[in-house]
C-alpha cells in the first residue's frame, strides 16, 4: 500500500509536470493517509506540525490550479486542471457552467480535439443514437478466394469516414510471433516535423521496429491478407510503406495526429491497416476525435480507415491518438497503404465531396 508520503511524492512530482488536476488529487489523499495511519501521534507537535505543512501545500496547489485554469483554460498539451475552480467565488463565473459541446464530422481545434480524445479514453462514445443506430457487423470476403471458406467478422465503427475493424485477422500465434520478432529491434518512436524530419517528443511516447515483408514468413502472408481483404496493392515500396511495431509501456500514447504526410502525393498514406497483437488490460484504445468514437485493442483484430479520398484528398476527419496505457502493455503493427500504389485497386472516382473509399465489402 502507497504511504502518506509515496502519495506526496506522486502528487507533487504530478504537480511539477503542471498535471494539477491529479496533482491535487495525490496531496489531498496524502492528507487523508497521514490522519489516518498517524492517529497514535496525533497530539504531537511533530504531527501537527507536518500536517499543517502539507494543507498549506494543498491550499497553494489549489490557488494555482485555479490560477491556470482562469489563464489557460482546463487543458493544452502542457498542463491539466479539472473543469472547473476549487475556489468558490470563482467557479459561480458563468464561463464553468457551459454544457460541454462536441464537435464531429468537421475539424475543430486543437483545444477541443484534446477534450474530446481524453472523452475517448475513458471509454465514451461522443455520437448520437441515429448515427450509432445505423452500424453494424457483417462477414466479409471482399470478393477474395481467401476468404471464401473462413469469411472474416467485420464491424463498422463509422460510415462516414468509413471506419472498420476485422477480427482474427492474425491468430494468436502469429501476433505472439511478430512481438518476439521485433522486440529486439524496437527504438525510441519519432514524429515527422514540418521540415520533413524526424524528432522523439512527448506527443509520442513508445517504441518502434521498421519491419521487412521479407523478415518474416507471417509478414509477408499478412500483407496478402491486406491486399485480399482491403483491396489494395500493400507491397512494400510500390504498393505500402515497411512494417512499423509500436510498442507503448504504461502511460504510453500518441497524441492526436493524422497519418497523411502533409506534402506530396504518391507516398502518401491513403490509408491506414493497424493490427494490434496483444489485448490491453486498461487504456491503450485508438480514438477519433473528430468522428467520436474509438477502439479497444482486441489481440488479432484490425482497424482499418481511409485518410485521403480516391482522387488524393486528405480527410482531416481521421485524424486520431492512440490513448494513454493505464496497465499492461500495447503492441500494434501499422501497414500504411500508399496513394500512388492504388491506381490497379483503387480507381480513381469522379471528384465530389463524400466521395470517400468504402472497402472491404461483402
Ligand atoms: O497505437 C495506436 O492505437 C495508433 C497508432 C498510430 O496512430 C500511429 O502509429 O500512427
Ligand atoms: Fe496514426
Amino acid at each position: 500500500m502507497l504511504t502518506a508520503l509515496d502519495l506526496h511524492r506522486i502528487g507533487s512530482e504530478a504537480v511539477s509536470h503542471n498535471v494539477l488536476n491529479s496533482g491535487v488529487d495525490f496531496l489531498r489523499a496524502a492528507l487523508d493517509r497521514w490522519d489516518g495511519n498517524a492517529s497514535f501521534v496525533k497530539s504531537s507537535d511533530t504531527f501537527d506540525r507536518h500536517r499543517n505543512l502539507r494543507q498549506t501545500d494543498l491550499r497553494k496547489v489549489e490557488k494555482f490550479h485555479d490560477q491556470i485554469l482562469e489563464r489557460k483554460g482546463p487543458r493544452s498539451t502542457f498542463h491539466s486542471t479539472y473543469e472547473r475552480p476549487f475556489n468558490k467565488t470563482l467557479a459561480r463565473k458563468k464561463k464553468y457552467h457551459k454544457k460541454d459541446e462536441v464537435v464531429l464530422g468537421e475539424l475543430g481545434n486543437s483545444i477541443q480535439g484534446q477534450k474530446q480524445y481524453y472523452r475517448l479514453c475513458r471509454g465514451e462514445d461522443l455520437r448520437v443514437i441515429d448515427v450509432t443506430s445505423r452500424l453494424y457487423c457483417r462477414y466479409v470476403t471482399n470478393g477474395s478466394p481467401l476468404y471464401k471458406i473462413g469469411p472474416l467478422r467485420m464491424e463498422v465503427q463509422s460510415l462516414d469516414p468509413y471506419v472498420v475493424t476485422l477480427e482474427e485477422v492474425v491468430t494468436p500465434s502469429e501476433a505472439a510471433d511478430l512481438v518476439d520478432a521485433s522486440a529486439r529491434y524496437l527504438m525510441r518512436s519519432s514524429t515527422i516535423r514540418a521540415n520533413g524530419g524526424s524528432a522523439e517528443s512527448f506527443m509520442r511516447t513508445s517504441s518502434t521496429a521498421w519491419m521487412l515483408d521479407s523478415d518474416l514468413p507471417v509478414l509477408s502472408e499478412l500483407t496478402h491478407r491486406i491486399e485480399q481483404i482491403a483491396g489494395v496493392n500493400a507491397q512494400q515500396n510500390r504498393g505500402a510503406e515497411m512494417y512499423q511495431v509500436v510498442n507503448y509501456g504504461v502511460g504510453g500514447h500518441y497524441t492526436v495526429h493524422h497519418d497523411y504526410i502533409d506534402k506530396g502525393l504518391i507516398n502518401n498514406r491513403i490509408a491506414t491497416f493497424l493490427v494490434y497483437l496483444k489485448d490491453v488490460p486498461q487504456g491503450g484504445r485508438t480514438v477519433f476525435p473528430w468522428v467520436g468514437t474509438g477502439v479497444r485493442p482486441k489481440r488479432g483484430s484490425a482497424l482499418l480507415w481511409y485518410n485521403m479520398n480516391r482522387v488524393g484528398m486528405p480527410d482531416s476527419r481521421l485524424q486520431h491518438g492512440a490513448c494513454p496505457v493505464l496497465l499492461g502493455d500495447k503492441w500494434v503493427i501499422n501497414k500504411w497503404i500508399f496513394y500512388g500504389g492504388q491506381l490497379h485497386t483503387l480507381p480513381c472516382g469522379p471528384e465530389k465531396k463524400g466521395d470517400t473509399i468504402r472497402q472491404p465489402q461483402a
